[in-house]
């Protein structure tokens, strides 16, 4: 009853959250918001003019919730109109190619940039390596071992997907819905000085199955 008192409350609150996706050019970044958002997979490069965006809506917890997805320009003539998007992100996803050891190396520069507009001390971090279909085993060890070392200093979580096969995309997003709906829940009871509350909704952020959980069996929750 709490539970649901608590959900009510939430729901007329946390609506949408931004989350900018950045990384250099042609690493994957449209591909792996439209797979995602529309399910589909194109082979053919078409870049990204400043930036283009998506809403997908989730219920976590039988409670509305979206992600607003600004999908940026990683072509260096179009930085500057893109990075006026950056600022208010709750989420950042710096994205980098599996088969392109230099655009690994790049995700500092695009952290740093995204971080000039944000608050570092309550942004969400994720790195994540695309085209896992194209690289071998050996190759993908290899660039891996890095990438978690670099995720560990930047305090991002590290993901590894295929926007061509779909491996770990929709366990992506949802990662990413989780716990963005998890922080913002936290924050705004912090600022009401509720802690314990917080402990009561805290979610299993594991969960890979929010559409369904909530799909099936959605909670009136005001009666
Ligand atoms: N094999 C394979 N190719 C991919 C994958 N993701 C993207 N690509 C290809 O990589 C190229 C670039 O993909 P985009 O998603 O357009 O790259 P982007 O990061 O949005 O590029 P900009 O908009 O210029 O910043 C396209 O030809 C895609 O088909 C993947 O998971 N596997
Ligand atoms: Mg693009």
């Amino acid at each position: 009853m709490q539970h649901c008192f608590i959900l009510c409350f939430l729901s007329s609150r946390f609506k949408i959250s931004k989350v900018i996706v950045v990384g250099d050019l042609a690493v994957g970044k449209t591909c792996l918001i439209n797979r995602f958002c529309k399910n589909v997979f194109d082979k053919n490069y078409k870049a990204t003019i400043g930036v283009d965006f998506e809403m997908e809506r989730f219920e976590v917890l039988g409670v509305p919730f979206s992600l607003q997805l600004w999908d940026t320009a990683g072509q260096e003539r179009f930085k500057c109109i893109a990075s006026t998007y950056y600022r208010g992100a709750q989420a950042v996803i710096i994205v980098f190619d599996l088969t392109d050891v230099a655009s690994l190396e790049h995700t500092r520069q695009w952290l740093e940039d995204a971080m000039k507009e944000n608050d570092p001390t309550s942004v969400l971090l994720f790195l994540v390596g695309t085209k896992k279909d194209l690289s071998s085993p050996a190759q993908y060890t290899l660039i891996e071992q890095d990438a978690i070392q670099l995720a560990d200093q930047m305090k991002a979580e590290y993901w590894a997907v295929s926007a061509l096969s779909g491996e770990n995309v929709r366990e992506f997003f949802f990662r990413v819905a989780s716990l963005t709906f998890e922080a913002n829940v936290l924050a705004e009871l912090e600022k009401s000085g509720s802690r314990r509350i917080g402990e009561v909704v805290q979610i299993n952020s594991n969960s890979n199955n929010l559409y369904a959980t909530s799909k099936k069996k959605q909670p009136n929750c005001c009666q």
